[in-house]
């Protein structure tokens, strides 16, 4: 090529596109740094239709295959849940190429085990305690998980106690020393330690040049803004988040969003028509 004529910038060298762009677009660019790519995912209302019962959910059937593949396209898969990690595990056995962040990162699955953050294991009597507190004295439509690390209190079969739920659970993180989230339909109560999805996420992508986040819930609008904050001190870093729709907290999570999609079902046909990106 004559010295003149400017050479052409190879896709790893392209500069971040701007927001808002088409999800093509954006799944080409993502493509062109493939390596250097991290996906998230949170669980519940993303890669798993909402049920009245939380230990009834399942992932959508095919998002399997397509979470595998894409692990094996990109650099690195990820679920980060307020679920804790052997739940995860017990629906995705069968990945053996993406990570699992449980409990909004209190617990790590690492070298085939789980590693659960140092600060927080002191709090394991104190929640077991909480639970049993809260299955007698909460009125009995109230579901109540516990989860080792945190206990949720679910109202979503009896929505008019939503206020009561609340109130209870304000009490008690006053009483015992604990943090609140709410959530779709769910307060939780989880230790007083200094971990959420947006430090999971602010973390993970300190060595990424480009990171999708998927989510539905409040908690996960920190993990987009994790991605935010990342796009706003590196010009080459690429970031999109992405909402899924809901009647609960479908409006403000969509609303932090590059693009929303409808349903957990939508997230799994989205990745999958995402692959031919990455097969070209
Ligand atoms: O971070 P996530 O993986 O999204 O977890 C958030 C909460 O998800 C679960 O509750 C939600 O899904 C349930 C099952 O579909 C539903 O019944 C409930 O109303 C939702 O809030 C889970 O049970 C909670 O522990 C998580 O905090």
């Amino acid at each position: 090529m004559p010295e003149s004529e400017p050479h052409p910038e190879s896709e790893t060298q392209r500069g971040r596109p701007t927001h808002p762009l088409s999800a093509a677009d954006a799944w080409q660019f993502t493509a062109s740094r493939a390596a250097e790519t991290t996906l998230f995912f949170d669980f519940d209302g993303v890669l798993s239709p909402v049920t009245d019962d939380p230990d009834a959910s399942q992932p959508v059937p095919s998002v399997l295959g397509v979470l595998e593949e894409l692990a094996g396209a990109v650099g690195r898969v990820a679920i980060v849940s307020a679920r804790p990690v052997s739940f995860l595990r017990s629906r995705f056995e069968s990945l053996t190429h993406v990570d699992l962040y449980g409990l909004y990162g209190l617990e790590v699955w690492h070298g085939g085990a789980v590693v659960t953050e140092p600060a927080a294991l002191p709090w394991v009597p104190a929640m077991a305690e909480l639970a049993e507190r809260a299955k007698a004295e909460l009125p009995e439509q109230i579901l109540v998980e516990y989860k080792r690390l945190s206990v949720a209190l679910h109202y979503r079969t009896a929505p008019q106690l939503a206020q009561t739920v609340e109130r209870w659970g304000h009490e008690q993180a006053e009483r015992v020393g604990l943090r609140i989230q709410g959530g779709r339909m769910v307060v939780e109560l989880k230790p007083p330690v200094d971990q959420d999805k947006g430090m999971v996420i602010g973390e993970g992508v300190l060595d990424a040049r480009c990171a999708w986040y998927f989510g539905d819930d409040m908690s996960d609008i920190k993990a987009f803004d994790a991605l935010r904050a990342r796009e706003a001190v590196d010009p080459d870093f690429f970031g999109m988040c992405v909402a899924v729709a809901n009647p609960e907290t479908g409006a403000e999570v969509s609303s932090a969003a590059d693009l929303t999609l409808e349903s957990p079902e939508a997230v799994a046909g989205f990745l999958a028509d995402a692959l031919h990106a990455f097969r070209r």
